[in-house]
């Protein structure tokens, strides 16, 4: 335990006022233990400090936060904290992120700045701080985000050079004078409530509107069809002919294509449908549905549907079958099942008897010598993989923050549900973003629960499964629970970055996506590793960072070191709830789910 760093947050604590407890044990050890503290990975010193809504009131006690030289991050955010700046704090000279809004600061602002050369993200918004702007701000060359607004700030703007700064936001101060060209790529919204002239500011652009109709133009002979009218429904009629031609051609092909249904499908894998039905006929050869199924189909019905192959993945091919009443389910067909019908059923079991809002509900399996299929509802959305990382780039419609959160929350509370099935012992086995979908309510939902077990396939060493794979695996079927907590800290990791957890650079450079995040985050915890196209929604900083500590504790090195999968699923829903418990009436939840135009794009077409 680090001992010193420990006495310091309890001279913290206990020196100053707050109405929250917190379950900081004298006693007990501090790192994973103790609330709102989380520790170095060598647990020699403390890196962060996130204490948020405690009801802190007074001024925070000099000497004590200032003694943990290591901090990265510190969070006083939604106190009731007064007294100025803390001088001491330029002791914290490894300070990366700094939290301090919604509290009842007052006096000026540091003067240099230039002590905290990692500062990334500084949020003192909503105080009452005053003075002016410190010029130090710009020596900050990894500041990324500033927000100083509702204080009152006053004089003119610095030059904030930091080419990182992507977000700032300093309205509602007394700020006077004009804004700095190298800060006019920022929206006015950054700056109003102030007395700044926005005369030199480029042009806000108008919003897009589409163009006004034509008028129709009058035939010059009076309503009479002139040549060049009757040219013109010539041509019209011969491509409509052309175009209903195409059609029939069409509809006649995609008959054809629905013609090769599922049987056709199975078929052309091996076994001959025809094999499969006759099977199917014997009693011991039947599709097996859950109780409380509502599908009334057999396995002829399913393998004469129209069927479209999802994709092949580690244990067998996902196919997508429309059943004649326009059912839609996701037939599994697994390959290299290394257990007997009798273990196959009992495993089947376990994992249909599952009913649990965020697991995918298998819904019938069949089991023949030749032929494992399993049946899953159809999830339209498409997988998690495919909604993060699909069509990035133009026309995409990004994956925004609240959505990933809803996303990471039910996925982890399906995976705690399923660590508690089969006495405490099931391991989902194959955790990753291609096997997560999103429920009704929008909530992640967990699909492929403990294939791995039954099934002799690997993955072979470089491969997407590879990047979600605990570093103690050797072979998939014999994973624990501790890897599947490692599994999801990629998915996390994913959620935060938008990267695949195993992707090449242009370079054609590997990269696995968790020995890159710590890479960037073990000096300094920098906003770099964040997918660009969360940059967009306001006041999701700090709620990122929580969850990149989250991420950071899932993939930990050895699986006794990683947090319980119900924890998990905790400690994530505590991102938002701890924010909507401290968020006061002036902060506005819906702002931060709301896209936000941060940076004017250089090239406005291409917004
Ligand atoms: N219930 C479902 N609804 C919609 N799409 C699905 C469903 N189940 C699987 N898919 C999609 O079908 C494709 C193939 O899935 P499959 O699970 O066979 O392979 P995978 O997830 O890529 O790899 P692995 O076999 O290792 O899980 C994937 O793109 C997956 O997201």
């Amino acid at each position: 335990d680090p001992v010193e760093d420990k006495q310091a947050l309890l001279d913290f604590l206990n020196n100053l006022p707050h109405s929250r407890t917190l379950n900081w044990n004298e006693s007990g050890p501090v790192c994973d233990h103790w609330t709102g503290v989380t520790c170095s990975e060598d647990k020699s010193h403390v890196i962060a400090v996130r204490l948020p809504g405690i009801g802190f009131t007074g001024q925070i006690p000099a000497d004590t936060l200032s003694r943990l030289s290591r901090l990265q991050i510190l969070s006083l955010r939604s106190n009731v904290i007064s007294g100025e700046f803390p001088s001491d704090f330029s002791n914290l000279k490894n300070l990366s992120f700094l939290f301090l809004q919604f509290n009842n600061f007052s006096g000026p602002l540091p003067l240099d700045f230039s002590v905290w050369k990692n500062l990334t993200i500084v949020n003192l918004s909503n105080n009452h701080f005053n003075g002016s702007i410190p010029f130090s701000l710009s020596n900050l060359t990894q500041l990324w985000g500033l927000d100083l607004a509702n204080n009152s700030l006053s004089g003119e703007i610095p030059d904030l050079q930091s080419r990182k700064l992507r977000q700032l936001n300093l309205s509602n101060n007394k700020l006077n004078g004009s804004v700095p060209e190298s800060l006019q790529r920022f929206p006015r919204s950054a700056f109003i409530g102030n007395n700044i002239s926005f005369a030199s500011f480029p042009p806000e652009y108008p919003p897009v509107l589409p163009p006004a109709p034509k008028p129709y133009p009058k035939s010059k002979n009076g309503g009479k069809l002139g040549e060049t009218a009757l040219l013109g429904i010539i041509i019209a009629g011969a491509v409509l002919g052309i175009v209903a031609f195409a059609f029939l051609i069409l509809v006649f092909c995609s008959r054809r294509r629905k013609e090769d249904g599922l049987s056709g499908k199975l078929s052309k894998g091996g076994m001959s449908p025809e094999k499969v039905i006759s099977r199917s006929q014997d009693a011991n050869n039947k599709l097996v549905f859950f109780e409380g199924c509502h599908y009334a189909f057999d396995l002829e019905d399913l393998l004469r549907a129209s069927a479209e192959v999802l994709g092949k993945g580690t244990f067998g091919t996902a196919y997508k079958a429309i059943l004649e009443d326009a059912t839609c389910v996701v037939v599994k067909r697994l390959k290299d099942v290394n257990v007997g019908k009798r273990d196959f059923e009992q495993h089947m079991e376990v994992v249909g008897n599952i009913r649990h809002e965020n697991v995918v509900e298998l819904k019938a399996y069949y089991y023949s010598k030749d032929e494992k299929l399993m049946v899953y509802d159809y999830y339209n959305q498409g997988s998690v993989s495919a909604l993060l990382h699909g069509r990035r780039g133009e026309g995409r419609n990004p994956l925004d923050w609240d959505t990933r959160l809803r996303i990471a929350i039910g996925a982890a509370r399906g995976i705690a549900h399923i660590h508690t099935e089969n006495g405490g012992k099931l391991v989902h086995g194959n955790v990753k973003a291609s096997n997560i979908f999103v429920n009704m309510q929008q909530y992640g939902c967990v699909s492929d629960v403990g294939l791995a077990t039954i099934t002799s396939s690997l993955a072979p060493p470089i491969s997407r499964a590879a990047g979600y794979r605990a570093p103690e695996v050797t072979d998939t079927r014999k994973s624990g629970q501790p890897a599947d907590v490692y599994s999801f800290g990629v998915v996390l990791l994913e959620l935060l970055t938008g990267k695949s957890p195993i992707h090449t650079t242009a370079g054609d450079e590997i990269i696995h996506l968790v020995r890159w995040v710590h890479s960037v985050v073990r000096e300094e915890w920098t906003a770099e590793v964040f997918d660009l196209e969360l940059m967009r929604y306001l006041y999701i900083e700090e709620e990122m960072v929580e969850m990149l500590q989250i991420a950071m504790s899932c993939v930990a090195r050895m699986p006794d070191q990683r947090p319980k999968m119900l924890d998990v699923a905790k400690m994530i829903e505590n991102v938002r709830r701890a924010d909507n418990d401290n968020r006061t009436s002036s902060e506005n939840r819906s702002e931060s789910s709301t896209p936000a135009p941060v940076v004017r794009a250089e090239n406005p077409t291409s917004q």
